[in-house]
């Protein structure tokens, strides 16, 4: 008989856009995507603003009755029926939030990108690693099914040795009239940016191809030069970012002006494209791949070298619905079962790295973060802790 499913029981911290859209696919059965070693269980969510903010937050996603609504993540972070902590503020709060919910002894998935530079981050593994608590940024892409045979693709060298990736994700904005000056996607006080917004998307390809898909001997942290267009915010609108891992190049890019696809539609143009010496993938949409096309290479004088064929292959990441974020989930419920502090998808190191390169560009362009946004002081004033 098979044994019952583990079950994880979440706290939400914050009730903004993406907080609906994660807890939405935590109370979509597991079974559905035939899963069924992991369940969840939306435990309890906390609002900075009010007790009833959050009970509506529950409500109008038809959460459990036996979910407790909070007027404040300190109240959240000690409930005992809670195990885990899915923090969605804004980038500047990830360090201080997540901070109070390992201090209080939670497990922690906190959005990307998980703090605004590396110092924040390595506080916070070292935090994790002392207390034996699990800790993640919710880079909910690379838990996609197509994300991880991708990276099978070419850790198992069908592309041969990869040499050069592109990868896009841009949205068309017009940004004045959408997001002024204090959207968090413009407001410096809340670490706002294409850069650590969007172009954390293009960075989590190049990393998969240049750097995952690797084994740990020969990962190396890339060589970075970057160009930037600045916002009268301060903020970056347009970042490119240029990385050299040991010959192996990637343009990493990103926009708020114009778009990876203009239409909006994400078909008949793939936003990434990895390119190895027996052929390409590509693959159509950043943040939430759908589909991915193998071209072997080849020319008509030397014929086609690869034993690949071209192929496309279409995903369906929500069999039951939902927007797929419910796979990330599901490696945290893994993880916390099996008393891993870190998933092997998405180790501490390569977070870390990935951080590093977008604080290496912000140093070429001038861009800091005020008001304590990039300190390690804890806890911060002014935050609400
Ligand atoms: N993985 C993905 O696909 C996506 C990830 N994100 C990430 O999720 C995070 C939140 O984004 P999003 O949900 O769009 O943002 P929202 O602005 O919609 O929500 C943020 C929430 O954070 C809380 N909050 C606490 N302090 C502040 C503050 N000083 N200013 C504003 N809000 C505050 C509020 O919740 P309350 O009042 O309840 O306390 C607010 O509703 C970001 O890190 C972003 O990068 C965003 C979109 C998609
Ligand atoms: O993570 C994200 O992906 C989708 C975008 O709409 C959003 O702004 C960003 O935070």
């Amino acid at each position: 008989m098979a044994s019952e499913p583990f079950t994880l029981r979440w706290g939400i911290l914050a009730t903004g856009g993406i907080a609906k859209t994660f807890t939405r696919d935590l109370l979509i059965p597991p079974s559905t995507r035939s899963v069924q070693d992991v369940h969840h269980e939306v435990a309890a969510a906390a609002s900075s603003s009010s007790a009833s903010r959050a009970q509506a937050f529950l409500n109008d996603l038809d959460a459990p009755s036996s979910a407790k609504a909070y007027g404040s993540y300190k109240e959240l972070v000690t409930d005992s029926n809670v195990d885990i902590i899915y923090i969605a503020t804004p980038h500047s709060h990830h360090y201080q939030h997540a901070r109070l919910a390992l201090d209080a002894g939670k497990h922690v998935l906190v959005e990307k990108p998980a703090t605004v530079n590396v110092s924040q981050f390595t506080i916070l593994q070292d935090l994790a690693k002392k207390r034996n608590l699990f800790f993640m940024e919710a880079v909910w892409t690379r838990f996609f099914p197509l994300s991880l045979e991708v990276v099978e693709l070419i850790s198992s060298g069908t592309l041969g040795e990869i040499k050069r990736v592109f990868a896009d994700f841009s949205f068309w904005n017009d940004v004045e009239n959408e997001f002024g000056t204090t959207h968090r996607m413009v407001n410096m006080d809340l670490a706002g940016g294409a850069l650590l917004d969007l172009g954390i998307y293009s960075l989590t390809w190049v990393f998969q191809a240049l750097y995952h898909a690797k084994k740990e001997k020969d990962r190396v942290s890339p060589k970075v030069v970057s160009t930037v267009s600045k916002y009268v915010t301060g903020a970056d609108e347009q970042t490119t970012v240029l990385c050299d891992f040991n010959g192996a190049h990637a343009v990493a890019t990103t926009s708020i002006r114009v778009a990876s696809t203009p239409n909006g539609e994400h078909v008949g143009q793939d936003d990434i494209r990895i390119q190895g010496t027996l052929g390409d993938v590509t693959v159509n949409y950043a943040p939430r791949p759908k589909s991915y096309t193998l071209t072997p290479a080849s020319s008509k004088s030397r014929g086609t070298p690869a034993e690949f064929k071209y192929e496309t292959k279409d995903f369906d990441d929500s069999p039951g619905g939902g927007h797929g974020m419910f796979w990330e989930a599901d490696e945290c419920a893994r993880c916390v079962r099996d008393g891993k502090l870190q998933s092997a998808v998405i180790e501490w190191k390569e977070s870390e790295e990935v951080l590093r390169v977008m604080d290496v560009v912000r140093k070429q362009w001038g861009i800091v973060y005020p008001g304590g946004v990039e300190s390690v002081e804890y806890p911060l004033e002014g935050f609400g802790l």
